[in-house]
């Protein structure tokens, strides 16, 4: 029987949004594996859930008390159940009781309790309607359900809420363009507290120099400052995944340099092709410097604009034969060009760059050892020379 949810409990929003059936789940009223503390337990109030994996749910078929909630790895569904490390998150996250919490995949609802003990409000969005469910019964008929917002939707593509900080234990998966959607919301936040791979989390925080410095870090950089705030084990999640994660703050930066954000991603993407060779390798190959070459006629036309449309086309299409670069280009020799002429205007062409490169010191350097400051300027000087990466 359908049964509608109290509409005080649960608000679904927009497009991605559906109300859910209620009895959907068989939630039990204990912790099976979520190991509360007796504090957690009597500050919550309301009704745990508890929740099998696939395997068990098969064992458990003969306990009549197995409640189900079978957690799919696929979609990330690692429950963190360790109730300490659940309060040293929010405590490390500096949430305030006047903040709004947007929380990613609540899941059953562990961390958004902890969340809901210390923020005026808590957003989360789950892909999974089952969680949904799990989450709403544990607040049901408490005063939470008020402060909490149920949001049903891949949060890759759900328009974000306004909100302060935002705290979660996200799916790995989908880490990198998530980071990069929460930096490219307006208004901004104050901060995010996100629990990663650790190996993920150690590469969001290393800088120029180090072994793990790469490309994520310096399009982070750009954008925000990134801290580790302390590693969990793997035998703090249900079930135990296979690696384990690390909790990092994201805060972004108040006025970021004035890039256009899809050139420096291509810029960067270039850069990092081969991040422990020169960039005056990396610039000399032929299919860098045919692609520049395209890049830049292309950029030229269309500052004119009224000039010749069918040359514009040409370029276009020529520069979608060529696709983008990307992270496994290692084909450079297989590019002809194609009349002597052409021949010379490639030949003048990486002259120019090569000149970019020396007269700016960066012909020897490596990507894997500049900051965010000496690739800014490095763009600023291909650009003040028409060359262009978008
Ligand atoms: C690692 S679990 C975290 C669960 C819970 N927050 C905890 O700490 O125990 C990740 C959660 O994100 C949800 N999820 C996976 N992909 C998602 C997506 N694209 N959008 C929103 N939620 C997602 C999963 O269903 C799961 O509940």
């Amino acid at each position: 029987m359908r049964r509608v949810l109290p509409s005080l409990c649960i608000t679904l929003q927009s497009h991605s949004a559906r109300l859910i059936n209620s009895s959907a789940v068989t939630c039990k009223t204990h912790y099976a594996a979520t190991k509360p503390s007796s504090d957690f337990k009597k500050r919550s109030r309301s009704k745990p859930v508890s929740f099998t994996e696939p395997d068990d749910a098969k064992k458990g078929e003969e306990k009549e008390e197995a409640p189900r909630i079978e957690l799919h790895k696929s979609r990330g569904q690692h429950i963190l159940t360790n109730p300490r490390v659940l309060k040293s998150i929010v405590d490390k996250a500096g949430v305030r009781e006047t903040d709004t919490v947007l929380e990613i995949g609540p899941g059953t609802g562990n961390l958004t309790l902890e969340l809901l003990q210390a923020a005026r409000r808590v957003i989360a969005v789950e892909i999974d309607p089952r969680m949904i469910e799990a989450v709403h019964k544990r607040v049901q008929g408490t005063e939470m359900a008020q402060r909490l917002e149920l949001v049903r939707g891949d949060i890759l593509r759900t328009d974000l809420p306004s909100f302060d900080i935002c705290v979660a234990n996200i799916p790995y998966q989908i880490s990198s363009p998530l980071i990069f959607k929460l930096l490219s919301t307006m208004p901004k936040f104050r901060n995010a507290t996100l629990m990663l791979q650790k190996e993920f989390g150690r590469r969001l925080v290393a800088k120029p120099g180090d072994s793990l410095f790469n490309r994520l870090a310096v399009n982070v950089d750009l954008l925000a400052s990134a801290k580790l705030l302390m590693d969990v084990s793997k035998r703090d999640f249900t079930p135990c995944p296979k690696v384990d994660s690390s909790v990092v703050r994201i805060e972004p930066r108040a006025w970021p340099p004035p890039v256009d954000l899809s050139e420096w991603n291509r810029f960067t993407l270039m850069c990092f092709t081969r991040k422990n060779k020169t960039l005056g390798a990396i610039f000399r190959q032929k299919k860098t410097v045919f692609c520049l070459m395209k890049k830049a006629e292309l950029w030229h036309e269309k500052q004119k604009l009224k000039g010749s449309h069918d040359n514009l086309e040409k370029i276009v299409s020529d520069l979608s034969l060529l696709g983008e670069l990307d992270d496994d280009t290692t084909d450079t020799e297989d590019i002809d060009v194609e009349s002597d002429r052409d021949n010379e205007k490639f030949v003048c062409f990486k002259e120019k760059i090569v000149n970019i490169l020396k007269s700016g010191g960066y012909e020897d350097k490596r990507s894997s050892k500049l900051s965010v400051k000496e690739f800014l300027r490095l763009i600023s000087l291909f650009n003040k020379e028409g060359i262009h990466f978008s």
